[in-house]
C-alpha cells in the first residue's frame, strides 16, 4: 500500500481540524488518536468527516500510524501541553528512523521545546516546535504557523504547512521558520499574551458600557468600530458574541464570571521578569482573570460595598481613543518582549516577518497588524515611529478621560490603566528610582550612580553618619 505523506497525532478540537486541511490540501495522510475509556470512537468519528477524495488512514495504534508513513516521517502532534508530549515521543522514538521530523503543534512552553530538540538530536530525529494560531475555523480554513528549530527540517515540512497555512494580502503563506530551537514556541506564547491583553482591552470596554447600554447597543458599537482602523478579528467576534441568543436569553449574560487560563499567558509575564522586559499590560490581564476566579470572594466583599449608581455617561469617541492608545501600548510591549527574547537567545528574530504571517489565520489579526509590517521593519518597534508617537502625545486626554470615569464609577479598568501608566513612565525624564537607589544603598551598601558622572562610578554613602 502506498505510504502516507504526512502523520498527525491527536484528533482533539485543533487535531482534527488540521487534519482535514491537510487532506484538502491533496496530501495523503495517517491519522492517530490514542484509544483511552470514553474516547475510543475518536479515530472512527473523525474518518466519518473525511471526504471521498480526501485519502486519510486512521490509526488507534501507534505502531501501525508510524508503519503507514513514508520516510522520512513528518508527524504533526496535536495534543496537550505538558507531560504528554514527553509521554507520546517516548512511545514514538522506538519506532522512528534516522531523519524522522516531529512537530509539535500545542502551545509547549519553549524552553520544554528547547530540552525536547536537544534530546531528540541525540537521537537523530529531528524536533520542530510550531505555535498554531487560529482556533477550531482557523486551523481548517488556514491558521497562522510560527516554526521554530533547524532550516533542513523546516525545508521538508515546510510544502505542507504552507500549503494549509492562511494566506496574507500577498497570498505569502502565513507560516515562516522564526528561528531555532524553541522560538517558534516562544512567539506563539507572546502572541497568545498579546490576545489576553486584547481580549481584556474588550473585557474592560464591556465592563463600561453594559451599564448604560443593551447587548445590542454594545454590538452595534463594537461593530462599528470594526469598519475602521481599529478592525480585528477580536473586535469582530466579540460584537457577534453581544448579539448571540438561547430561547430568547443573551448568551454573554448567562456565563458566569470566571475566565480560564491554559498558562501561556503567564509563561509570557514570567518570561518577562526573567528578560528585564516590561509587560505590564500582559500581566494585567493575566491577573484581571485570576482576580475573576476569586467569585465566591467577590461575591462576598461587594456586599459591603454601595455601588453609586451615578450617570456613567460614557464618551464613545473617548472610548474609542482609549482603545486605540491601549492597543498601541500592547503591541509595543509584546513585539519589545520578542526582541529582547530574540537578544537573549539569539535567534535574530524578525519583527515584521513575525507581523506578516499575523496578518491572517491568527486570533491577533487586525487592520494594525497589517500596518505593523511597515511600522517593524530594520528591528524598530512601535515608539520609533513619529505617527505613533505623535497619536499618543496628542491623545492623552481621551484615556485620562475613560480612566476617571471607571474610577469615579468603581469598575476595574487595569489593562487600560498600565497601558497609560506605561506611557507616562517611559516618557518621564526623571523618575523616582533615584529614591529606591539611596534606600538600596541605604540599608544594602548597593552603591548607586551620580548625575553627571561617568556611568561606570558607583558610590556609597554612610546614611547614618552625622
Ligand atoms: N483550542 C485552540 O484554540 C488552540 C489550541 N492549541 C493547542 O493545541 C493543543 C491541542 O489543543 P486542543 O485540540 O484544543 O485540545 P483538545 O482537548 O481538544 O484535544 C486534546 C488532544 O490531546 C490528546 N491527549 C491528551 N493527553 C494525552 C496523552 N497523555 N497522550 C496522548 N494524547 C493525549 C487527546 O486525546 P484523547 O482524546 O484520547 O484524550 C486529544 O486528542 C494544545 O497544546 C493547545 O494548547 C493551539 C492553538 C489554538
Ligand atoms: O492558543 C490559543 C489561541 O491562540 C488557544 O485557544 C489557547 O487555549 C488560548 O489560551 P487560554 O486558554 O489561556 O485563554
Amino acid at each position: 500500500m502506498e505510504k502516507s505523506f504526512f502523520g498527525v497525532i491527536g484528533l482533539g478540537v485543533m487535531g482534527r481540524s488540521l487534519s482535514l486541511n491537510i487532506a484538502n490540501k491533496g496530501f495523503k495522510l495517517s491519522v492517530y488518536n490514542r484509544s483511552t475509556a470514553g474516547e475510543e470512537t475518536m479515530v472512527s468519528d473523525f474518518m466519518k468527516n473525511v471526504n471521498s477524495q480526501n485519502e486519510v488512514l486512521g490509526f488507534t495504534d501507534l505502531t501501525e500510524f508510524v508503519s503507514s508513513l513514508e520516510r522520512p516521517r513528518k508527524i504533526l502532534i496535536m495534543i496537550k501541553a505538558g507531560n504528554a508530549i514527553d509521554v507520546v515521543i517516548d512511545k514514538l522514538l522506538p519506532l522512528l528512523s534516522e531523519g524522522d521530523i516531529i512537530i509539535d503543534g500545542g502551545n509547549s512552553f519553549f524552553v520544554d521545546t528547547n530540552r525536547r530538540k536537544k534530546e531528540l538530536k541525540n537521537e537523530c530525529v529531528n524536533f520542530l516546535g510550531c505555535g498554531v494560531s487560529g482556533g477550531e475555523t482557523g486551523a481548517l480554513k488556514g491558521p497562522s504557523l510560527m516554526v521554530g528549530g533547524d532550516k533542513n527540517a523546516y525545508e521538508i515540512v515546510a510544502p505542507v504547512l504552507k500549503a494549509i497555512a492562511g494566506k496574507d494580502k500577498n497570498n505569502n503563506p502565513c507560516c515562516t521558520l522564526v528561528g531555532d530551537e524553541g522560538s517558534g514556541h516562544f512567539v506563539k506564547m507572546i502572541h497568545n499574551g498579546i490576545e489576553y491583553v486584547e481580549m481584556q482591552l474588550l473585557a474592560e470596554i464591556y465592563a463600561l458600557l453594559k451599564e448604560e447600554y443593551s447587548n445590542d447597543e454594545i454590538a452595534l458599537i463594537l461593530n462599528q468600530w470594526n469598519q475602521t482602523d481599529l478592525s480585528s478579528y477580536l473586535l469582530e467576534i466579540t460584537s457577534k458574541i453581544f448579539l448571540k441568543k438561547e430561547n430568547d436569553a443573551y448568551i454573554i449574560d448567562t456565563i458566569l464570571d470566571k475566565a480560564g487560563n491554559k498558562g501561556t499567558g503567564s509563561w509570557s509575564s514570567k518570561i518577562a521578569f526573567d528578560l528585564g522586559s516590561v509587560n505590564t499590560m500582559m500581566s494585567s490581564a493575566v491577573f484581571a482573570r485570576y482576580i475573576s476566579s476569586f467569585k465566591s470572594k467577590r461575591t462576598q466583599l461587594s456586599q459591603d460595598i454601595k455601588s453609586e449608581n451615578s450617570n456613567k455617561n460614557i464618551d464613545l469617541n473617548d472610548l474609542e481613543i482609549a482603545y486605540r492608545f491601549a492597543r498601541k501600548i500592547n503591541h509595543h510591549q509584546g513585539f519589545e518582549l520578542i526582541k529582547n527574547g530574540s537578544q537573549s537567545y539569539n535567534w535574530d528574530l524578525d519583527l515584521s516577518e513575525i507581523a506578516r504571517i499575523w496578518t491572517n489565520g491568527c486570533i491577533i489579526r487586525s487592520d494594525f497588524m497589517e500596518r505593523s509590517i511597515f511600522l517593524l521593519k530594520d528591528g524598530k518597534n512601535y515608539l520609533d515611529n513619529e505617527e505613533i508617537i505623535s497619536f499618543l502625545k496628542n491623545n492623552e486626554s481621551g484615556i485620562i478621560n475613560i480612566l476617571n470615569t471607571g474610577l469615579i464609577n468603581r469598575i476595574s479598568l487595569n489593562t487600560f490603566y498600565t497601558a497609560y501608566d506605561y506611557w507616562v513612565a517611559i516618557t518621564t525624564n526623571r523618575l523616582p528610582a533615584n529614591l529606591i537607589q539611596a534606600q538600596r544603598d541605604y540599608f544594602g551598601a548597593h552603591t548607586y550612580q551620580k548625575i553627571g558622572f561617568n556611568e561606570n562610578e558607583f558610590f556609597h554613602t554612610n546614611w547614618e553618619q552625622s
